[in-house]
């Protein structure tokens, strides 16, 4: 029997890059990468339709926001340029979500090549439904106990655009678990499965070049990795892999970005390198996260750091190489279970960013956080905490003793913190550092939620 079709239900990740941020741009270095708790559920369910009656219709909506549903209609675009999605209206506007659409775009592409889908052959409609763990938005303060309290997925009085992101990586989580969700829902297991090492290098290939596409730039791709396999070491792909992909509909796009997923263009094969193996968190430490209420603009610091890279190539290589000697040194220290050296590890990690910060005139670790981060350290049951990423004065990342005591002194401490004169609001998120990526959910999780 083909389970082609059936209702199918995914989960992806955020992410947090503990260390090696800017460093994982560059393929000589990698970044350490950590899974989360909060992940990003897409369920994908057949639209049934009286019989004789086709609809060529794919609905996505996002249940715990105000007006996010983006209904699409698709045709086979000409000159092998794939399957084409066109934005629907619903109501009186039209409000685009240009990551659902290129992966519909991407995914819908694949599978008919996959599944040697004849041109006369029609894809089926379909509904996905997206539910994101609470912590990828902040909640406003006056419901936020309320809505966390009450439901797994939290309602918010806003539309998506109006939601504060917390930074966790939900577009990448959100590409990541709705191109798997699409995989599952429409192709038969044997050509492709979520738990098989080939199926999950297929979606990694297929979500890293949809996620690009929608954001229109190549990052390193630490976050759709982090979505697809969870914790681990990254070195990022060379970006010229996708650069022989036409725009989604465009000539030969379809045989084009088919032969880029499955690794067949000659030239581009995907030189990615997932290391699951070396990161762990010792027994009885935690990875956890402090949202910081005090936005930064990231696209501005990275072309800064580069630019200084550039200008001062010799120093900046130098610090850069120490930098990610000090950082294999703190995923040693993790993974050999070594809760002695991690407050160690860490402040020689954070003495290189801050290097780097000043030689490129770039507020990575900016003088607040160094602040609150040294003050941290001071924590009964805090080993450290690093600013995550890119930096700047948006989030800390700690690693902490894993029990309620030490949560409770924490929660003590920034409620304390945040009242200081000068200081911003940081409040300790829910979320936690986990070592698992994509994974297949049971349906149940989501009563209530489901038509
Ligand atoms: N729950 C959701 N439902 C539908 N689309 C979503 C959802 N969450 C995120 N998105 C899509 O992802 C976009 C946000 O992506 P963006 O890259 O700006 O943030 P991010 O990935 O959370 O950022 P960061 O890398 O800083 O963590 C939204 O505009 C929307 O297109
Ligand atoms: C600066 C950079 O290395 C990390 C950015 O991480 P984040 O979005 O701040 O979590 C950019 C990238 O890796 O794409």
């Amino acid at each position: 029997m083909t389970r082609q079709n059936h209702t199918v239900a995914v989960s992806a990740p955020g992410k947090v890059l503990l260390a090696g941020g800017y460093l994982v741009l560059d393929r000589a270095y990698t970044g350490l990468v950590f899974g989360l708790s909060a992940r990003i559920n897409v369920i994908a369910q057949q639209i049934p339709t009286s019989a004789g009656v086709h609809l060529n219709e794919i609905v996505v909506e996002s249940p715990q926001f105000l007006e996010a549903q983006w209904r699409y209609g698709y045709h086979q675009a000409d000159q092998d340029g794939g399957i084409k999605v066109t934005q629907l209206q619903v109501g009186s506007r039209i409000v685009a979500n240009p990551f659902v659409e290129t992966t519909l775009n991407y995914a819908l592409t694949y599978i008919a090549r996959a599944a040697h889908y004849k041109p006369s052959h029609t894809i089926k409609a379909c509904r996905l439904t997206i539910l994101a763990d609470n912590d990828y938005y902040s909640q406003p303060a006056s419901t936020a106990s309320h809505a966390i309290s009450a439901s797994r997925f939290a309602r918010f009085p806003t539309t998506l655009g109006g939601a504060n992101k917390t930074g966790l990586g939900s577009s990448a989580a959100l590409v990541t678990a709705l191109t798997a969700a699409l995989l599952t829902h429409y192709l038969d297991p044997t050509t492709f499965s979520l738990k098989s090492d080939s199926g999950k290098q297929i979606l990694h290939n297929l979500a890293q070049a949809a996620h690009c596409a929608a954001q229109g730039k190549v990052g390193s791709g630490f976050d759709v990795a982090a979505a697809v396999y969870g914790s681990s070491t990254y070195r990022r792909f060379s970006p010229g892999i996708l650069a022989i992909l036409p725009e989604a509909g465009a000539p030969k796009f379809a045989t084009l970005l088919e032969k880029v997923v499955n690794g067949l263009e000659e030239g581009a094969k995907w030189d990615t390198e997932v290391l699951k193996d070396a990161v762990s968190l010792p027994v009885g430490v935690a990875m956890r996260m402090c949202d910081v209420d005090c936005g930064s603009q990231t696209v501005g610091m990275v072309k800064q750091v580069l630019a200084w890279k550039a200008k001062d190539p010799e120093e900046s290589k130098a610090i850069w190489d120490e930098l990610q000697r000090r950082n294999e040194e703190l995923a040693k220290v993790l993974k050999e279970g070594r809760k002695e050296d991690i407050k160690e590890a860490v402040r020689k990690v954070r003495e290189y960013v801050r290097l780097m910060g000043t030689k490129s005139g770039v507020p990575i670790e900016p003088d607040s956080q160094t602040e609150l981060l040294d003050a941290l350290e001071g924590v009964d049951g805090v080993y450290g905490g690093v600013v995550p990423g890119a930096g700047g004065h948006d989030a800390a990342a700690l690693l902490v003793e894993d029990n309620d005591e030490t949560m409770e002194r924490l929660r003590e401490f920034l409620s304390q913190w945040s009242k200081k004169e000068g200081h911003g609001r940081v409040s300790l998120m829910g979320v936690k550092g986990e070592m698992e990526g994509v994974r297949s959910e049971e349906l149940e999780s989501y009563s209530g939620w489901l038509r």
